[in-house]
């Protein structure tokens, strides 16, 4: 029996999962936290990958990593890190996302250009924001790459960084239909040309750990997700870990010239179009702690209300927000009165915030085309019974929730698994059984009465 190993150095945390290759069964898992901050050492995802991955990975025959998306890591004329990385949620560069949408002639451009169009979070604003605010350091970069590239460098000490198609998709700078990096863009967004790494295909071995095994392209945490659970045309994710992502696999490139949906690219060659807010999971750890309790005791409290939450509306822009384009926004909390003002409304509205954030989300995947029959809801907070309930009519689609594990490292672990087997397609894995599934019902006024807050509060 074949053994393959996937991580997934995600925002939060690192979590290794060791697989069997024909079947994808877990067999061992580890999990070790990262730093907390929107600014992180490269080092400290290794520190967290080379702890977790201790005497977890004896006679593991290839690996790959998943990461977070986005995050821009330079590295000098040495190999070493300029700076620490500035993550995916680091809002500091929304003001340089903004100058590069109007300076290529607005919106529709970068849609058309990359599939994509920058916010804070592309790695292309956030190189504009470094050239910008810190040219000594700026002027020592030689490259950029992105955290999964970064750390599957490390692993396979290949002399040249690799990436792949779907995590090279959030980069601003590369082209998903062309299948092309726009080093035109990297250069207009930080003023002069730096090192990319080699785009490799999703299937090809990029080097090899010191112990020997294969070391796979890798490629973004959501890529990964969708790679672990399998997804089939009428499937859409919702995933609930720090972030709050929306997405389906396709085989056509989406286009969204007015921004909402990110036109990305998967793991396997096809397509990605998701929809991603700044405020998920964090949301309920906030609210929980806000109203002095835990996680089970907010999902108790969320449970006891009635739907819609005695009318009161929490807009979760807790760290900003992405989608929408609001990095400055803060939370708020709507239409308190002396009878609705219960700590089970609070978390009611907590829930009922986030999900409806990503309901937007899933309306504009559907608007654009994009079929949705069912929703898998995966990631930390789909652990919550509240959310669980709460999910199929906030999202207005039939909810499931596949049995919990750590999609993210398992899809990492079945492009190994691929790379390994030297098979045409990933191995079919067999993600089993929904743990939950529900319809969804008709909560009159729920939807109407967010979007007038946000309109009435944001203007959007
Ligand atoms: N039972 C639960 N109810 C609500 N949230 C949960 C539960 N279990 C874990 N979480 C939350 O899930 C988050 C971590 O999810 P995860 O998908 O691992 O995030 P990331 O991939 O972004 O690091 C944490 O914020 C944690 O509090
Ligand atoms: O920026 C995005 C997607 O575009 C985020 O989804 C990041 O990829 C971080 O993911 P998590 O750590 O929250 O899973």
């Amino acid at each position: 029996m074949s053994l393959v190993a996937g991580i997934d150095s995600s925002t939060q945390s690192c979590k290794i999962v060791v697989c069997e290759a024909d079947t994808g069964t877990v067999v061992r898992e580890a999990r070790v936290p990262h730093p907390d901050g929107t600014e992180v050492h490269p080092d400290a995802w290794w520190e967290a990958l080379t702890q977790a991955s201790a005497g977890l990975l004896e006679g593991v025959e290839a690996v790959a990593v998943a990461g977070q998306q986005h995050g821009m890591v330079t590295v000098d004329d040495h190999g070493e890190v300029v700076r620490p990385a500035l993550l995916w949620n680091d809002t500091r560069s929304a003001g340089a996302a903004a100058d590069l949408v109007d300076e290529l002639g607005g919106a529709g451009a970068w849609a058309d250009a990359v599939g994509t169009v920058p916010t804070a979070s592309l790695t292309a604003a956030k190189l504009r924001w470094f050239a910008e605010h810190e040219p000594a350091a700026a002027s020592r970069a030689r490259g950029v790459m992105l955290p999964h590239d970064w750390l599957t460098w490390k692993l396979s000490g290949s002399e040249r960084p690799t990436t792949d198609r779907g995590d090279a998709s959030g980069t601003g700078y590369w082209d998903p239909a062309g299948n092309t990096y726009r080093t035109d863009l990297l250069e207009h967004a930080f003023g002069r040309q730096l090192d990319l790494p080699r785009v490799a295909s999703p299937d090809e071995a990029v080097g090899r750990t010191p112990e020997g095994a294969l070391v796979a392209p890798g490629t973004g945490d959501n890529m990964g997700s969708a790679l672990g659970l399998g997804l089939r045309p009428g499937d859409a994710v919702v995933s609930l870990g720090t972030s709050g992502t929306v997405f389906a696999v396709g085989d056509h490139p989406s286009h969204s010239p007015q921004g909402a949906i990110c036109g990305f690219a998967d793991a396997t060659g096809r397509y990605l179009p998701l929809v991603c807010t700044l405020n998920a999971a964090r949301v309920l750890d906030a609210t929980a702690a806000m109203l002095g309790t835990d996680l089970p005791g907010l999902d108790r409290l969320a449970t006891l209300a009635e739907p819609g939450a005695g009318g009161i509306v929490l807009l979760p822009y807790l760290d900003g927000e992405r989608t929408p384009d609001l990095p400055g926004a803060a939370g708020s909390l709507h239409h308190l009165n002396r009878d609705n003002m219960r700590p089970e409304n609070i978390a009611r509205a907590a829930v009922e915030g986030m999900l409806l954030g990503l309901a937007d989300g899933l309306a504009a995947l559907t608007d654009s085309g994009v079929p949705v029959e069912r929703v898998q809801l995966v990631g930390g907070a789909a652990r919550s019974e509240a959310v669980r309930a709460a999910a199929p009519t906030v999202l207005g689609a039939p909810v499931e929730v596949p049995p919990p594990a750590e999609y993210v490292a398992i899809g990492a672990a079945r492009q190994a698994a691929w790379v390994l087997a030297g098979t045409g397609e990933p191995p079919e894995w067999n993600v089993g059984e929904p743990e939950f599934t529900a319809q969804p019902q008709e909560i009159a006024g729920l939807h109407e009465r967010y979007a007038r807050v946000r309109r009435d509060t944001h203007g959007v």
